[in-house]
């Protein structure tokens, strides 16, 4: 399993005994050259690096790989998170396959159906919280405190160490052409953070001599990233309800807000927000154009591409990676929602005919 997944970086993962490691041969996703969308947008050179492809469909496959490859090496038996869905079905799958306990924290009546069914189905102690992420990701890092759970959100910098290897499969994907700019949906500012310790890190090994500019999109309901960036903050200031349709990076408390905002800034990158309508129609632009169905948080990353470029900040010729996180079925209701009904007839050829004329 080592050659296609996260694992064939294994010199740049922290595990010491790798007969503890824990895999569903997550990673080595497709990196899509965008011809259309590039016509579209009038930009030279774009790609989509699809973690949708992930084993339970999502980039936290590759941080729970090395979480729970750690969780094994600590002997834990029970491990646990609070989620928005993602990070729930990832460790649930991850925790069936080395037997251990997991218990996942969720808000209640805001998760995606495909990512509940998952954590469900997958054998997890799935807890729904009246209350909001962040509310839930309270309560389980007091779990963790009092050493009762091995907690595995992305404040578990082993989380980190795993989705850094996105940052190594883009150079070796672009044959170590470093993309001038790589954009990022934003929530708990996890990825963001691991992905610019990969380009780093590739920088210092002398694998790449060039690092590209970190570009994180929030959504305009939940966006205090974007807010402290535009100020040039270091810090944050805390939403107390954050509110998107992209039910995955509805957080208002990102815990990993300085080390996200340190990777904009470091990198010269930046930091902006899209509406709900404009991530609904990015999602359905990537879909229709290049056949790439992502949930609403993932297209978050077009979104953001086209607002930027609109905005004059991204320039034309950039070498784009936008990162689209979830796959589409992850969230059947909002693709539904936000689709044509289908048509009902009877058995008529006729009827059936004149519809195909319309096409
Ligand atoms: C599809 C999708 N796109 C983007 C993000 C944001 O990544 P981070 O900025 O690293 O948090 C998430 C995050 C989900 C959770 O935080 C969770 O599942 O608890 C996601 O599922």
């Amino acid at each position: 399993e080592r050659e296609i997944s996260v694992w064939r970086y294994l010199e740049y993962l922290p595990v010491k005994d790798e007969s503890k490691i824990v895999s569903l041969c997550e990673g080595g996703t497709p990196l899509y050259r965008c011809k259309n969308l590039e016509k579209e947008l009038g930009i030279k050179e774009l790609y989509v690096k699809n973690e949708g492809a992930n084993p339970t469909g999502s980039f936290k496959d590759r941080g729970m790989t090395v979480g729970v490859t750690r969780a094994n090496e600590l002997g834990v038996e029970v491990v646990g998170c609070a989620s928005t869905g993602n990070t729930s079905a990832s460790l649930a799958a991850y925790s069936a396959r080395s037997g251990k306990k997991c218990i996942v924290l969720l808000p209640e009546g805001k998760v995606a159906l495909g990512k509940l069914a998952q954590a469900m189905f997958y054998g997890a102690k799935v807890i729904q919280v009246k209350g909001n992420f962040d509310d839930a990701l309270d309560m389980v890092k007091q779990l963790a405190k009092e050493k009762l759970i091995y907690l595995l959100n992305s404040i578990n910098p082993f989380r980190l160490e795993g989705q850094k290897t996105i940052a190594f499969e883009i150079c070796d994907q672009l044959n170590w052409q470093v993309p001038d700019r790589v954009i990022v949906p934003v929530g708990n500012a996890g990825n963001i953070s691991a992905i610019w310790k990969g380009f780093k890190e590739f920088e210092m090994t002398g694998i790449i001599d060039e690092l590209p500019k970190m570009t994180g999109i929030q959504a305009d309901g939940a966006k205090p990233i974007v807010e402290a960036f535009k100020k040039k903050a270091k810090e944050i200031i805390p939403y107390k309800n954050p509110e998107t349709i992209a039910t995955a990076i509805r957080i208002g408390n990102p815990v990993n807000a300085p080390k996200a905002l340190d990777a904009i800034y470091s990198s010269n990158g930046y930091a902006e927000s899209v509406t709900d309508e404009e991530i609904i129609e990015a999602q359905k632009l990537l879909a229709r154009r290049e056949g790439i169905f992502v949930e609403p948080a993932s297209a978050s990353s077009i979104a953001g591409l086209k607002k930027l470029l609109d905005e004059g900040i991204i320039d034309k010729d950039e070498r784009i990676v936008c990162i689209t996180t979830g796959h589409g079925l992850k969230d059947p209701d909002a693709a539904i929602r936000v689709s044509e009904e289908p048509i009902k007839i009877e058995c008529d050829m006729e009827i059936l005919k004149k519809l195909l004329k319309e096409l």
